[in-house]
């Protein structure tokens, strides 16, 4: 179905803020992207989509019921996949499956999420780094075709976190050269796999696996678990939806028992290890973690969709904040609009620039991932655990940051903000899960605090660290850092407050084992600080991080956009230091009159970004039919598209709802 929406004048409000403009947008839009050409590429590939059946749905999904939202999305999906199969793929090489650009595009037909999300999100990503060739030529043409649709079953009832503890078990029988995989209590039970309850025939099982007697830990397995043809359950699985959530609505998360599920020997994921016919175990793997791999490279690619999420929030915030005017500030004077706000702009701004931290990191990163996955498939798995720590914190740090700044968003709209229509409440509340998904915020922190204790170990005893905490070899045995407020200075205090939340919490751990404690004691009475410091350590990367990549990407670029970029990332650096004054004052030379300073500058550079804030949205380059938001769109039409969308509630389709003579009048008459 297409809707047919009025082709409206920009509002005035907008339009003359987009006159204010004072940098090439294009130019900005550009680094956002990767390049002129990933700009001209995303552009082309946006527009297949939205002119092959991308449509705004006639009734919002939000109206439909849980069985009809899912049909919907289903059918949109098939549509959507085909369109990616036959012409998306061509465009960004088939290779590039996971690419961002499909992922924003697939916004503009699913305001929720696609029940085939998972399926080349994590299924066909497992496929790729967990199998032997003949496997990868067995079942990748067939998932990537859309012959066989898969889930990720690895959580489990009992078990999300501790993946060591999952209970499904995967134990060989040579007699029959097969698997048997069984669900042996409740707990056991696979549990969230998006795609699964409904959608999917096959899907990843992560399962302890068993041979000759011993157990080898857990283990990957593709799994058929529906009939092709009738779609049934087959014999021995039970499987269904795990029931409303806060988000994920038509993702039809599922679950998933065994009951003595045979499968054929060939159907273990054996890149890294592999079961003989026999029954021997064969481990090839060179690091224990890497059937973790997965969820490595979701991480991964998760600080980006982040950036991507933000971007969409500070869109429809801001430009809803431009049309949107509210108190006089002096009597009969006109109402400002509530951008002129300097509290609306602190708000605000800090995500625009956010947005940009967070996808310059993720280029940076995203290069480092491969780098890491080149050396490990030439045998070299050394700089492994570094990218775990990385990628761990990062993952940590951007979803909850993100989450935080979209929240901050929803605030900034006011009552309106809170409107589905406004497709805020969609972005807070997909956000909201992936600061728990593929590893939740504190324990991927706490796994990161690992790698830096190790790291502080060495650099205090003289020995070089890896790159991304050679800050240690500067700063492990200095006690502050001098305070200096130009953007080294800030990095450097990061850097500074990093080393000092370690090093805190290697003196605390030594103290706890010399009161008595064993190490697993105090390293557990020390994880509140543990938590703290890898987060100080991932601002640090963060900063880092961004303010170098703002500066090579802007090299050759304009005059003006290297100020506009240059001030955002200025902003980020600011806001943060603010944000960490305590830590400041503990770890650097500040002092009181340096952070008054700091504020004042934090206020000024809001004043200077304010006349280019649109722009700076609109450099985003997020068409309407992705953003889905009655504030947000390019044309500021905000109270007509309100009152559109509210329209279109069942509610209003008749003018007086049955339950009026069925309750409230025999009330009103006193004989209910
Ligand atoms: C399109 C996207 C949609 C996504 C929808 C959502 C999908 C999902 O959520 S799928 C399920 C994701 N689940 C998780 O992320 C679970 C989180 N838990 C874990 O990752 C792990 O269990 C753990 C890391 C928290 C702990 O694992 P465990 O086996 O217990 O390991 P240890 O704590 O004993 O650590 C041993 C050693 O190994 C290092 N390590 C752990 N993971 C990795 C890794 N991936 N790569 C490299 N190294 C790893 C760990 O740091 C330890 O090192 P040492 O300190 O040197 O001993
Ligand atoms: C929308 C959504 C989609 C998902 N999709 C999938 C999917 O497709 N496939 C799949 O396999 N899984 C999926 N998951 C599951 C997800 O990966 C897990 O929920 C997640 O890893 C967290 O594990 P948990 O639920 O066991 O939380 P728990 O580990 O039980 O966490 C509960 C609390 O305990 C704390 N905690 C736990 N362990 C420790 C520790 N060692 N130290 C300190 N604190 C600790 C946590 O910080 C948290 O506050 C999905 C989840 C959601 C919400």
């Amino acid at each position: 179905m297409k809707a047919n929406r009025p082709k409206r004048d920009v509002h005035p409000d907008l339009a003359r803020e987009r006159l204010k403009c004072n940098f090439n947008i294009e130019e900005v839009t550009n680094i956002i992207d990767g390049g002129k050409d990933k700009t001209l590429e995303r552009k082309k590939i946006e527009d297949i989509a939205l002119n092959n059946g991308a449509c705004l749905d006639e009734i919002p999904d939000e109206c439909l019921s849980i069985k009809e939202r899912y049909e919907n999305a289903i059918r949109k999906s098939c549509i959507y996949s085909n369109i990616v199969r036959n012409e998306m793929l061509e465009i960004t090489g088939m290779e590039n499956f996971e690419s961002p650009v499909l992922r924003r595009t697939a916004d503009a037909f699913f305001k929720d999420i696609s029940p085939f999300m998972l399926h080349l999100g994590m299924f066909v990503p497992t496929l790729i780094g967990q199998s032997t060739p003949e496997q990868m030529a067995e079942w990748l043409p067939k998932a990537l075709d859309m012959k066989i649709i898969g889930a990720y079953a690895q959580t489990e009832l009992g078990h999300g976190t501790f993946i060591r503890g999952l209970e499904t078990t995967a134990t060989y029988d040579p007699d029959k050269e097969e698997f048997v995989l069984h669900s042996p209590t409740i707990t056991s039970y696979k549990w969230w796999a998006g795609g699964l309850g409904k959608t999917a025939n096959h899907c990843v099982v992560m399962a302890q696996l068993y041979t000759q007697g011993e157990c080898h830990g857990t283990h990957l397995f593709i799994v058929q678990i529906r009939d092709l043809d009738t779609h049934m359950p087959l014999p021995g699985i039970k499987v269904g939806e795990i029931g409303p959530r806060m988000g994920f609505s038509s993702a039809d998360n599922g679950f998933l028992g065994f009951n003595s599920f045979r499968i054929p020997r060939q159907n273990m994921l054996m890149k890294h290890a592999k079961v003989e016919k026999d029954g021997c175990y064969v481990k090839s793997a060179k690091h224990g973690k890497l059937t973790y791999g997965t969820m490595v490279f979701i991480r991964v690619t998760l600080v980006s969709e982040m950036s991507f999420n933000l971007s969409k929030a500070a869109t429809i915030a801001i430009r809803y904040s431009a049309v949107r005017r509210q108190t006089e500030l002096r009597p009969n004077e006109p109402e400002p609009q509530i951008l002129d706000y300097p509290t609306q702009q602190h708000k605000l701004f800090i995500c625009i620039a956010t947005a940009h931290a967070f996808q310059l990191t993720s280029k940076w990163l995203w290069d480092t991932f491969q780098a890491v996955m080149a050396d490990v498939r030439k045998g070299n798995v050394d700089a492994l655990p570094e990218l775990h720590a990385l990628s761990s914190c990062l993952k940590a740090v951007s979803t909850s940051d993100a989450l935080s700044h979209i929240e901050q968003c929803r605030f900034a709209c006011g009552g309106h903000g809170y409107m589905l229509s406004s497709n805020l409440p969609f972005i807070y509340s997909f956000v909201a899960a992936t600061r728990t998904y593929e590893g939740d915020y504190t324990v991927l922190l706490l796994q990161t605090a690992r790698f830096l204790v190790k790291a502080w170990e060495q650099a205090e005893s003289g020995n070089n660290v890896t790159p991304t905490v050679a800050y240690l070899n500067r700063t492990a045995n200095t006690k502050r850092v001098v305070w200096d407020n130009t953007h080294e200075g800030i990095i450097q205090s990061f850097q500074a407050i990093a080393a000092g939340k370690i090093g805190q919490c290697v003196r605390s751990i030594r103290d706890r084992i010399k009161s008595g404690m064993d190490y697993e004691d105090a390293w557990l009475m020390t994880t509140v600080q543990l938590v703290a410091a890898a987060e100080a350590h991932c601002r640090a990367v963060l900063v880092n991080t961004y303010w170098n990549e703002m500066i090579r990407l802007t090299k050759s670029s304009s005059a003006n956009v290297k100020t506009v970029m240059h001030q955002l990332a200025v902003l980020y650096l600011m806001y943060w230091a603010l944000e960490k004054t305590g830590d400041l004052l503990k770890y650097s030379s500040v002092s009181k009159q340096d952070l008054d300073d700091l504020q004042r500058r934090y206020e000024e550079l809001l004043a200077a970004l304010r006349p280019n804030a649109v722009s700076l949205v609109d450099a985003f380059d997020l068409r309407d039919e992705i953003l889905h938001s009655s504030l947000g769109s390019y044309d500021g039409c905000v109270y007509e598209r309100l009152m559109e969308e509210a329209q279109k509630s069942p509610l209003n389709a008749e003018p007086v709802n049955p339950s009026f003579h069925k309750y409230i009048k025999p009330l009103m008459q006193g004989k209910l």
